[in-house]
């Protein structure tokens, strides 16, 4: 079955797009939904069994798919993965940023290496991906950048390093659509509140706990999914979104701008693509609405 886009079938044929991270969670599903629409997408991360797994679903589903294992914080394995790229599917169109994650820790017990890994891992990851896709293709040809980044306007309580790095993604997204118009390249930023799925699962059950009390300070009465997030990237990335440049799209349901809490049941209907989404038993509990999530797995 494939992916229930709600963007035209082959609006990405032409495309060559690499989705980093893209073996689970959010990556994955902006992957399917990529590969969906007509695009050969290239899933990397550092786990090649996860890039295998989701590489395999998609090849069921009839999509073209090939993966590149690397890490972001490895110039030299970005270099190696891109000239593999290149070299193998001519060209390198849309560059969706997607890898990243920290740690929650009170700011005052967040070490010295800790605090460089994640800045590391987040603000110096996204910029060498940004920095070695101009040099090997997108400065001379053009191309679409999405960096995800986190919503971290007003910091991240507990997470202060990646509020930091994130802040920064949104900043350098700002100068490198200045810089790197001329040279035919669009990138903006999309900036996801809680989203249900992977990534929330990877943290201890307290940090899940307290994720999931701050429900009722969202506006909306609940989180976000990974095929939300993926329709608003497939947008920036589209010729819909030609004259978008240089911006964050804010993704939380509203929670940004809300200052009271919300006791009732969620009016925003859910959109899922029909994609599966990795959980678990404290998610479904807590999260109840949720279970209408890949209610239709693909
Ligand atoms: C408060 C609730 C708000 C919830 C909102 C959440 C919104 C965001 C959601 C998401 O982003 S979804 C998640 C995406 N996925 C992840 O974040 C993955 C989980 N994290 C990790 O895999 C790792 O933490 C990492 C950030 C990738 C780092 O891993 P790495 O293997 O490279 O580092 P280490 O060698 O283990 O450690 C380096 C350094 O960092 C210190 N450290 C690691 N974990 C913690 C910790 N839990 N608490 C305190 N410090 C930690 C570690 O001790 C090392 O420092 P030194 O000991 O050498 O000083
Ligand atoms: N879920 C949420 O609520 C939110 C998520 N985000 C952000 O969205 C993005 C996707 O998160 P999500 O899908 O939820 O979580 P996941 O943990 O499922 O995704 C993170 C992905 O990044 C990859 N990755 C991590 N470190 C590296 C590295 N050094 N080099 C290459 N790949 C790496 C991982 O693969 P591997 O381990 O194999 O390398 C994994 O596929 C992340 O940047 C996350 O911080 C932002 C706000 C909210």
């Amino acid at each position: 079955m494939a992916y229930k886009s709600i963007f035209k079938p082959g609006l990405f044929k032409d495309d060559v797009a690499l989705v980093t991270g893209g073996g689970t969670g959010i990556g994955r599903c902006i992957a399917h939904e990529l590969a969906s629409l007509g695009a050969t997408v290239i899933i990397a991360g550092r786990k090649i069994e996860k890039l295998q797994s989701t590489a395999q679903e998609m090849r069921n589903a009839g999509y073209k798919v090939d993966i590149t294992q690397l890490d972001i914080r490895n110039l030299d394995e970005i270099k190696k993965s891109l000239n593999y790229i290149i070299s193998k599917h001519g060209k390198l169109t849309c560059l969706v940023n997607n890898a990243g994650g920290q740690f929650a820790a009170p700011a005052s017990e967040i070490s010295p290496n800790g605090w460089k890994t994640v800045i590391d891992l987040n603000l110096n990851g996204t910029w060498m991906m940004c920095w070695a896709a101009y040099h090997a293709w997108m400065g001379e040809h053009g191309g679409r950048i999405v960096n995800i980044t986190a919503a971290a306007r007003n910091g991240i309580p507990f997470m202060a390093h990646t509020a930091a790095a994130r802040a920064g993604i949104m900043n350098l997204t700002k100068t490198l659509c200045v810089e790197w118009a001329p040279h035919g390249i669009r990138i903006n930023s999309l900036a996801p509140g809680t989203i249900v799925g992977s990534g929330m699962t990877r943290y201890p059950i307290s940090v899940q706990q307290t994720a999931a009390d701050n429900h009722w300070m969202n506006p909306s009465g609940r989180y976000g999914t990974e095929a939300e997030v993926s329709s608003a990237v497939v947008y920036l990335l589209s010729p819909g979104a030609a004259y978008i440049n240089g911006i964050t799209v804010r993704m939380d349901g509203g929670r940004d701008l809300s200052k009271t809490s919300f006791q009732r049941e969620s009016k925003i209907p859910i959109y899922d693509g029909g994609l599966s989404v990795e959980t678990n038993e404290l998610f479904m509990k807590l999260w109840g609405d949720y279970k209408q999530i890949g209610k239709s797995k693909l």
